[in-house]
């Protein structure tokens, strides 16, 4: 069988600037019609009210000047002062808009994205480092607004109808002098684009540094890393770094920006230019009686009018261009094809009936990395309890990641009941899997919520919560708190019936304040029991995976957790692993792996017998059990509590 890489590396490529542009409209429109059809409405009036403003000037002072009719005047200017108005009241109704398009256009890329995220079906995507960068740029509340896209080019819009107005009346005025206006606009436009350009590509650089940066951020602000830091007293350390990071991306940053000012300070001093040698043309038209007083007023209006048109087009095709580049890292997020390969119509996943196979399964991370399994080939029975046993980085959660098909194997197959799970729908194969991982997760949320997680059509189901709370022997630490099931576990956030407005206690060394507003913590062991209820909610799930269930439980609770297996087990497919190998010596069939290869194989009697890996660890173990100094056997009743208890 060919190779198959197992972490498909991100391939989407980037979409042309065209259909990231139709995109970003498309999205934004979606998100808010009426917003974006309002806000592109009034911007649209914008354009055209400095234009009639400088023309209804002109008009004013020549009525003047003329000594016009008074009726005239007066309309003039109720035009003027309408203009006007609109000039400083529109600009307020459209930040507004714009912001409002901004918040419901962020929502819709925020859910898009991560509907996205959650369609990929392994893991890999989560461990290649460009995807990661890609998905931090894509965050809307990161910097990344498809309506930036959008809001830039109307303002290219508005700016452009601004600048036909004015250029129409330069040329009535003085035709050279308006060529020569626009002329200075290349330039500007070209130099604009490249720093985009540039911009864009160091944003996209200093991505990795910057994502360095939080994981310092985070750690240096959160409290599972804050026990460490402090004992260990890596603060200084671990801040360094951050600041490092920092340094570094600060570093890019300002050159960029020493580029920036370089550039805009150029393309200001060709811009002074060009408007003093307009000015002084139009003060010796006017000297010499070719332009009129208005003539010149609408002149020195237009010219900076044009120009600031000009400068604007040139900034705002920049800003989207750059806000393109974002966006297409959302577009090749969004668009990315499967992470594993899936098929459009899956097997039917059967009821487990005779169990699960590996044949000849080899697997390594990348293409690059050792292998973790080197041809392992087992079979779970149906009904049966087997357990891995292996010395540490031997491949036993490797085995657990591929039996949930989070990742393919590399060659080789893992057949349900004889079907490839490759064939069937992962999601479909998950809901028959009830696991406990050995980094088993804990969720900043109530009790209720952190078991309901195992199934979520459990949420409201308290009786069903109850149960597999007291199988997991958290039911009793549940109910002694403040509010039973309803409790936030956690430290971090407040409840969500009280408010942010609870006495502020971060900078008193009493911090007594009887856990006003927050949760509670939970220790190890009871977060590791509430992980257990999780997985107990799926108790009608045909395979049972525990990697290492009881790691964190005392003597008792692993005692009873072990009892409460067996008796749950029955009947069901199960998967077991265990450092202890007390808590496994009664499943059915033992599997000892060796750097990724399966060296002993039987029952725990077969096991000791063959005086092999096995006999060897278990006689290590039981080692520690036996009184200081002497090799007599331990007593039979000890002996059997430590080999199931420890
Ligand atoms: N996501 C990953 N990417 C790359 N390598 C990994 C990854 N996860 C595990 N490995 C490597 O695979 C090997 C087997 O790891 P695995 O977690 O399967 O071992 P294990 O038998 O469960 O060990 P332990 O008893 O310590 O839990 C290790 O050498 C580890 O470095």
């Amino acid at each position: 069988m060919s190779e198959k890489a197992p972490v498909r590396r991100e391939s989407t490529p980037m979409p042309s600037v065209p259909s990231r542009f139709t995109a970003a409209v498309s999205l934004s429109v979606r998100a808010a019609p009426v917003a974006f059809a309002a806000h592109t409405a009034l911007t649209l009036v914008t354009s055209v009210t400095p234009v009639v403003s400088a023309w209804l000037m002109k008009l004013v002072v020549d009525n003047i000047v003329d000594r016009g009719p008074r009726g005239t005047l007066l309309a003039l200017v109720a035009g003027l002062a309408a203009a006007g108005v609109g000039t400083a009241t529109l600009p307020q109704l459209i930040q507004y808009l714009r912001g409002e398009l901004d918040r419901r256009a962020g929502l819709l890329t925020q859910d898009r994205l991560f509907t996205a995220t959650n369609r990929f079906v392994g893991l890999g995507r989560f461990e290649d480092p460009r995807f990661l960068d890609r998905l931090r740029l894509a965050q809307p509340n990161v910097g990344m607004n498809p309506n930036d896209v959008v809001g830039g080019g109307l303002n290219v819009l508005r700016a452009l109808l601004t600048l036909t107005g004015f250029v129409g009346t330069l040329f009535l005025l003085g035709p050279v002098m308006a060529v020569l206006l626009l002329l200075s606009g290349v330039p500007m436009l070209a130099a604009e684009i490249s720093l985009s350009r540039r911009r864009a590509r160091m944003i996209w650089k200093v991505g990795p540094v910057e994502r360095r940066e939080f994981f310092y951020v985070d750690l240096l602000s959160s409290v599972e890393a804050a026990k460490e830091i402090r004992l260990f007293g890596t603060g200084g350390f671990l801040r360094g770094r951050m600041l490092a990071e920092r340094r570094t991306a600060n570093a890019a940053k300002r050159a960029m920006d020493r580029r920036d000012v370089v550039v805009q300070a150029g393309l200001a001093t060709l811009t002074a230019a060009v408007s003093g040698a307009g000015l002084v043309w139009a003060v010796a038209a006017a000297h010499s009686g070719a332009l009129s007083s208005g003539d010149v007023t609408v002149f020195v209006a237009a010219v900076a009018a044009v120009q600031g048109s000009l400068s604007m087009i040139a900034g705002e095709i920049a800003r989207s261009h750059q806000a393109l580049e974002l966006f297409g890292h959302y577009l090749v997020v969004t668009t990315a094809g499967p992470d594993l390969p899936t098929r459009a119509e899956p097997c039917p996943l059967p009821v487990l009936s005779r169990g699960i196979t590996l044949d000849d399964v080899w697997f390594r991370y990348a293409p690059g990395h050792p292998w973790v399994l080197r041809g392992v080939t087992l079979h779970i029975p149906h009904g049966g309890a087997l357990a891995l046993v292996g010395l540490n980085g031997a491949g036993k959660s490797t085995l657990v990641k591929l039996l949930c098909r989070f990742y393919d194997p590399t060659r080789g197959t893992i057949r349900w009941d004889g079907v490839d799970i490759r064939e069937v729908d992962a999601a479909e194969l998950r809901r028959r899997i009830g696991a406990v991982f050995q980094d088993y997760m804990h969720y900043d949320m109530t009790a209720a919520e952190n078991i309901a997680l195992g199934d979520l059509d459990a949420l409201d189901d308290a009786p069903r919560l109850r149960t597999a709370a007291l199988r997991a022997g958290i039911h009793d630490t549940i109910s002694g708190l403040p509010h039973g099931y309803a409790t936030l576990l956690s430290r971090t956030f407040f409840m969500t019936a009280d408010t942010p407005e609870a006495p502020d206690t971060a900078g008193s060394p009493d911090r007594g304040t009887d856990g006003v507003g927050t949760g509670v913590s939970l220790s190890g062991g009871q977060q590791q029991r509430l992980a257990l209820a999780r997985a107990f909610l799926r108790d009608r799930c045909e395979l049972m995976i525990l990697d290492e269930p009881s790691a964190g439980l005392d003597a008792a609770a692993e005692h009873d957790l072990h009892r409460s297996l067996r008796r749950h087990r029955e009947g069901r497919t199960s998967l077991l692993i265990s450092h202890r190998l007390g808590a496994i010596r009664d499943a059915d069939l033992i599997v000892v792996l060796s750097e990724g290869k399966v060296v002993e194989r039987g029952d725990h009697a077969a096991l000791l017998a063959a005086e092999g890996t096995y006999a060897r660890l278990f006689a290590l173990q039981a080692e520690g059990y036996r009184p200081h100094g002497t090799d007599a056997p331990l007593p039979a009743s000890t002996a059997t509590a430590t080999t199931r208890n420890h």
